[in-house]
C-alpha cells in the first residue's frame, strides 16, 4: 500500500463566469521516504494539488489517503511551506518558529525548544533578525522564516510550494542542502525524538528543473490547464542523498534536463 494515495482527484472552482475545472483525474501514489516534485506551467494547478494533500482545500471529486487514512483536513504530520509565507504578523520571527515547536513538542523542556528554534533560525540565516516582525523583513526573509518553522518540527510529510523561489542562488542551494539533511535524519535514535520520527516524505512544487533533478526521486509533470492532469512521471535514477557537483557531471543529468525541457516547452502554455 502506498503511503500517500491520491485517487482520481478533481477540483472545480465556481466562478462568476461559471465552473472552472482546474484538475481532472489526478492519480498519484507516493511511497514513504520518497521525494516527489510537481512541475508544470504557471496556473496549471500544482498548488491546488498540494493544498488538497495539506487538507486546507477540499477536492471536488476523489480522495486522498495518508497511511491508509483518508485526509479530511490539516494534520500535524503534514507540514507546509506556502508561497504566501503564512507567518503570524503579531509575532516576531523567533515567536513564529517557537510557537509551532512548542505546540508540536509539548514534552520538551523550554531549553530544548529554544535550542531547536536557535538551530533552525541560524540555518536559514535569520538568527540576528529574530526580534523583527514579518512586516519588518523582506520577502526572501519571510520565506526563510517559513522554512525554519516547517523544518523545525520535522513533519513526516513536508509539502513545499516553491519554497526557495524568492531566494538568491547561494541561499537557495544552502537551504536545498539543509532539506537533504533533514531527510537524512530520518530514523534517528535521539531519545528526545520520541514524538516524531522526522521528515521522510516530501512533495515540492517547483519551477526549477535543476532543483527538481537534484532533490527528487520522481518528477511529476502536469499538463497545461484547465482540467490539468499528470502528463508523465520522470524517475531520477540516482541514489539520494546526492552530491550536487557529482550529479551535474553525470550524463543522466543532461538527459533528464533535456527530457523535462521537452515536456515543458515542447507544448505551448495554455494561458
Ligand atoms: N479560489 C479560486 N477560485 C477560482 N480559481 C482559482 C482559485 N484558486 C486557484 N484558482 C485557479 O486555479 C488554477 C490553478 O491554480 P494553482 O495556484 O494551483 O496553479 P499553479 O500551477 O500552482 O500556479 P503557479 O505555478 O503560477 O503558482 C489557476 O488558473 C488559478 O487561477
Amino acid at each position: 500500500m502506498a503511503y500517500l494515495d491520491l485517487q482520481n482527484i478533481g477540483k472545480v472552482y465556481p466562478t462568476k463566469q461559471g465552473d472552472f475545472e482546474v484538475l481532472r483525474n489526478v492519480d498519484l501514489l507516493i511511497d514513504r521516504g520518497e521525494f516527489v516534485s510537481l512541475i508544470g506551467h504557471s496556473g496549471c494547478g500544482k498548488s491546488t494539488v498540494l493544498n488538497i494533500v495539506s487538507g486546507l482545500e477540499k477536492a471536488t471529486t476523489g480522495k486522498v489517503f495518508l497511511d491508509g487514512k483518508r485526509i479530511t483536513g490539516p494534520g500535524p504530520e503534514r507540514g507546509v511551506v506556502f508561497q504566501n509565507y503564512s507567518l503570524l504578523p503579531w509575532l516576531t520571527v523567533w515567536g513564529n518558529v517557537y510557537e509551532v515547536v512548542d505546540a508540536v513538542f509539548p514534552k520538551r523542556t523550554k531549553a530544548e525548544k529554544d535550542e531547536i528554534v536557535e538551530h533552525f533560525l541560524t540555518v536559514v540565516g535569520l538568527w540576528k533578525h529574530r526580534h523583527k516582525r514579518p512586516d519588518e523583513i523582506s520577502g526572501g526573509m519571510k520565506q526563510r522564516a517559513a522554512i525554519a518553522r516547517a523544518f523545525a518540527v520535522k513533519p513526516q510529510v513536508l509539502l513545499l510550494d516553491e519554497p526557495f523561489g524568492a531566494l538568491d542562488a547561494l541561499t537557495r542551494s544552502t537551504l536545498q542542502d539543509e532539506l537533504v539533511n533533514l531527510m537524512k535524519s530520518t530514523g534517528t535514535t535521539d531519545e528526545r525524538e520520541f514524538e516524531h520520527i522526522g521528515t521522510d516524505t516530501v512533495i515540492m512544487v517547483t519551477h526549477d528543473i535543476d532543483e527538481a533533478i537534484f532533490l527528487s526521486d520522481r518528477i511529476v509533470v502536469m499538463t497545461n490547464g484547465p482540467s490539468a492532469t499528470i502528463d508523465t512521471i520522470i524517475k531520477v535514477p540516482v541514489k539520494r542523498p546526492r552530491d550536487r557537483r557529482e550529479l551535474i557531471n553525470q550524463p543522466v543529468y543532461n538527459e533528464l534536463k533535456q527530457e523535462l525541457l521537452e515536456y515543458l516547452h515542447g507544448t505551448p502554455a495554455a494561458h
